[in-house]
């Protein structure tokens, strides 16, 4: 909607977020628990073919009605907000550094035990923006012994990364130096490489066993998604007895999830209840979330999760698949990097350095096991301070692929919504999100059953730390609820591309049809 409009009926109320009544927590749930509905979010999940579980009306709703709010069981904030972005509220001044510095923690930290003689150099840069909102997050990691612990995982996760930017421009000056030297030194290392590969195959000949050719029909849409699971834990753990990717530094971007995954880890640690941390406010999300999965996990016929992180989807196999697609069908039996290469000719399958390195899964797990490399070495310089189980390829993939498909922005300004009329509002709020920052990324558990839409029916207004949702047209009593991911406002091509990149689906919503087809009447 234009901005003039958007001033004309600017005598409509700004809509405030309503405010909920809270009830009291629940510690169990089970389908005897008589909930009272009336009281619970107006929501429950259903499956929908193509789209898995998404979040349903249970009754009509009107324009302007919050649906759900949530609280964040994990988050980060932004690499470049770090000093301007408040570590608990997330309020945000792009101006100026926020006034409590993280590492003023460090004494409270002292007092509670730890006998960290040494003053450390800290790395990591958190600020809040005042006293009690680092109180709260200290209380929310467990304590200050907990949070000093969590303060040392940042800080070595910062160091791993400032010695690695160090050693790749010392690299880089002897590349240099050794871009100088003859061709011929060149195409020896390369023959040298052959015989070791060749050597290592006639050693162990078990180790690099593999189908060299699957049949022209090899089709991989035809491998179950069992199997494809099987095979990427085969490749995971070749990638982690044999340390690969532990030379690469995963991205800017990367390492913001990262932090995020070290978050989520660590209060699943720290925290016994994954509610604990979250605020009084939760208790009316909670009780809605356990009546949702109750009666969705009771149609369809599961046990209940064991955490709400269980509950959530992992893409890691939409991941691989969304690789497969890429291949050309032509080559994807024949090039010497494709996953045919790797088929397992016997179970157990243990690929060698030398096939995952040459192979087509060196390209699909780099930035992901170089992502677990850094964890890993930062978990384990930690422990000297707070000492955590041991980072597992398994739960780290566990969480990565989680939080990749259900992690929300944290964007700021947060979103305003004004009430048109009583059955629409401002759709200028729809674009917004492109115009604010992203300070951080959130993980809202009880909140990652709304699909997207190009054309949603419910925005997202963050509250602080609170993710509110709100509907913006009337919604009908099982109608399936929508927000969008990210900005729509690009062209249909370009929303569909983005989404398959990052969350690997195509995007069918009503307006995804009508752009296309109106395009395809244009050609
Ligand atoms: C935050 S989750 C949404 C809930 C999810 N459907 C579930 O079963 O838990 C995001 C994932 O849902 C799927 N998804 C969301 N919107 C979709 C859409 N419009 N079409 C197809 N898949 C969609 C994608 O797999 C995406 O990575």
């Amino acid at each position: 909607m234009a901005v003039g409009v958007h001033e004309e009926k600017s005598s409509e109320p700004a809509l405030s977020v309503a405010a909920c009544k809270i009830l009291p927590a629940t510690d169990a749930y089970s389908l005897n628990d008589d909930f009272d509905t009336a009281n619970c979010f107006p929501v429950q999940i259903k499956e929908v073919a193509g789209r898995g579980r998404g979040f349903f009306a249970a009754r009509d709703i009107a324009a302007g009605e919050t649906v759900f709010r949530a609280m964040p069981l994990a988050w980060a904030i932004s690499e470049d907000w770090i000093r301007n972005t408040c570590w608990w509220c997330f309020t945000h001044d792009c101006r100026r550094p926020l006034p409590i510095k993280a590492a003023q923690l460090v004494p409270a930290a002292v007092d509670s035990g730890i006998t960290n003689k040494k003053p450390h150099r800290q790395r990591y840069k958190g600020v809040f923006c005042s006293e009690d909102c680092m109180q709260k997050a200290i209380n929310a990691h467990g304590g200050c012994r907990a949070w000093q612990g969590y303060l040392a995982l940042l800080d070595s996760i910062e160091a791993d990364v400032h010695s690695h930017k160090t050693k790749s421009a010392r690299t880089k000056k002897q590349n240099a130096l050794s871009s100088r030297e003859t061709p011929a030194t060149v195409c020896e290392v390369a023959s040298a490489d052959i015989e070791l590969a060749t050597f290592a195959s006639a050693a162990n000949p078990e180790l690099v066993e593999c189908k060299p050719a699957v049949n022209a029909d090899f089709d991989f849409n035809d491998v179950s998604d069992e199997q494809l699971a099987t095979w990427i834990s085969f490749v995971w753990n070749a990638i982690v007895v044999n340390g690969l990717y532990t030379s690469v530094m995963p991205n800017s971007g990367q390492r913001e999830l990262v932090r995020l995954i070290a978050n989520g880890l660590f209060l699943e640690y720290t925290a016994s209840d994954f509610f604990q941390h979250t605020n009084k406010v939760c208790h009316q999300n909670e009780l809605s979330w356990k009546r949702c999965i109750t009666s969705y996990d009771a149609a369809n016929h599961s046990i209940a999760p064991p955490s709400a992180l269980d509950h959530m989807r992992s893409n890691e196999i939409d991941f691989v698949r969304a690789h497969l697609r890429q291949l050309d069908s032509s080559s994807a039996n024949s090039s010497p990097l494709t996953p045919a290469t790797l088929v397992p000719a016997r179970i157990p399958w243990k690929p060698s350095p030398l096939q995952i390195e040459g192979s087509w899964w060196s390209a699909v797990f780099e930035t992901a096991a170089s992502s677990f490399a850094l964890l890993d070495r930062a978990w384990t310089a930690s422990s000297k301070v707070y000492s955590l189980s041991p980072l597992t390829h398994d739960l780290f993939r566990k969480v990565y692929f989680r939080e990749m498909a259900n992690s929300f922005g944290v964007y700021d300004p947060p979103t305003k919504l004004t009430l048109l009329s009583s059955t629409n509002l401002d759709s200028s709020m729809l674009n917004s999100q492109c115009e604010q920052e992203c300070v951080g990324f959130c993980i809202y558990p009880t909140a990652v059953y709304f699909n997207h839409s190009c054309c949603p029916n419910v925005a997202k207004v963050r509250s602080g730390r609170e993710m509110v949702f709100v509907a913006t047209t009337p919604i009908m009593q099982d109608e399936e609820m929508f927000i969008s991911y990210g900005c729509i406002t690009d062209p249909v091509s370009e929303r569909r591309k983005r989404l398959a990149e990052n969350f690997f689906f195509t995007c069918d919503c009503s307006r995804c049809l009508v752009e296309l087809t109106a395009l395809v009447k244009q050609f």
